[in-house]
């Protein structure tokens, strides 16, 4: 038997615990997550932090789902090659021009909460900040318009979808509106910017942006306000004293937990209901078959606690709810 515990830290163990945790701090860093290390200097790295790279996931997601939905998704070097532009205008261009976006209007809150990040900690300059904004907004736009040039499309979908995106952005953050500080239309926004926005992209793209498509996506869309409701406990604190009406402030902690597990199950149902109406019956037991350990994660970790679990129940179920997208998507494909 050794000496000490397994969780306590020898001290000759400590120097490389010590290491592992300044790599983790440097990558939550670079990623954009909370808890990142500070005091980083090259220019290139503080910029990357600023575009959160963690939030270009669900954009990315949406559109292989858009893409898959369109049932005109062909594996070619082309159409992998213009796929692969379509994710790089909605993950790093566009969702990194509304992160910068959202800390530039930020900052002051930021200042108190979040002092490591960039801008509070005074490691980019503003017009810094408002050269990247405009920049990856002019480059969004500029490969919206490349790929409405390479669809064809007689009405430029492409470019109206990332002006109508970049608004949104906008409203979200900036005052007078910021929706951001209203719980349900922050977080619809939200959803919507990363279910349906990115899925309308993916279809347009290789196939046709019908209202079909474009209802059940929004309706889709209210999951992930669900989902969005999460990430809205670990600052609830906070933003009763400053006056954000997020859901748990709203209607306090147990309430909104049973309301944001409500919409993710519900909404999700919807869409398995949908796809029977279809006669998609194999994906809608599939789709069905992924809510249940969602459930599960809900009624182990999330329900019980909040505040607590909230990290742990978006990292154990988010992978069934995002697998399920795809299921829809393939389902919407086959049946178009
Ligand atoms: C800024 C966003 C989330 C951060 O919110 P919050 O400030 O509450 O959280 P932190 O305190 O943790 O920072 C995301 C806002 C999304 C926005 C409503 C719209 C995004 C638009 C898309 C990126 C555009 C995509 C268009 C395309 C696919 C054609």
């Amino acid at each position: 038997m050794s000496d000490s515990p397994p969780s306590q830290i020898s001290p000759e163990s400590a120097p490389e615990s010590a290491a592992t945790d300044n790599r983790s701090a440097k990558t939550r860093q670079l990623l954009g997550m909370k808890g990142a290390a500070s005091g980083e200097t090259s220019i290139w790295k503080i910029r990357l932090q600023l575009m959160k790279p963690i939030t270009w996931i669900p954009l990315i997601w949406g559109v292989v789902c858009g893409a898959a939905s369109s049932g005109n998704y062909v594996w070619n070097l082309e159409n992998f090659s213009i796929a692969a532009a379509c994710m790089l205008m909605s993950g790093p261009l566009l969702a990194g021009y509304t992160q910068t976006l959202n800390d530039f209007y930020d900052r002051d809150i930021d200042a108190i909460n979040e002092p490591y990040r960039p801008i509070p900690s005074g490691l980019i300059s503003i017009p810094q900040v408002v050269t990247q904004i405009l920049v990856l907004l002019a480059a969004g736009i500029g490969v919206a318009y490349a790929l409405d040039l390479w669809a064809g499309h007689e009405f430029p979908t492409m470019t109206v979808l990332t002006l109508g995106g970049a608004f949104l952005a906008y409203i979200y953050s900036a005052p007078p509106l910021k929706l951001k500080q209203n719980g349900w239309l922050g977080n619809y926004a939200l959803g919507a910017s990363y279910i349906a926005l990115p899925w309308w992209a993916g279809q347009a793209l290789f196939g046709t942006l019908d209202p079909t498509i474009m209802i059940l996506t929004l309706f889709y869309s209210l999951a992930g306000l669900g989902i969005a409701i999460v990430n809205d406990f670990k600052s609830v604190e906070g933003d009763r004293q400053l006056g954000l009406k997020s859901l748990p402030v709203m209607f306090g902690i147990s309430t909104a937990a049973w309301i944001c597990v409500l919409m993710i199950d519900i909404f999700q149902a919807g869409i398995a209901g949908y796809l029977i109406a279809i006669h998609q019956n194999l994906y809608a037991v599939i789709l069905l078959l992924l809510i249940i350990p969602q459930i599960t994660f809900q009624d182990m970790y999330f329900l019980r606690n909040p505040l607590e679990n909230d990290v742990k129940y978006q990292a154990s179920a988010q992978p069934f709810l995002v697998l399920g997208m795809l299921v829809a998507a393939l389902a919407l494909g086959r049946a178009s």
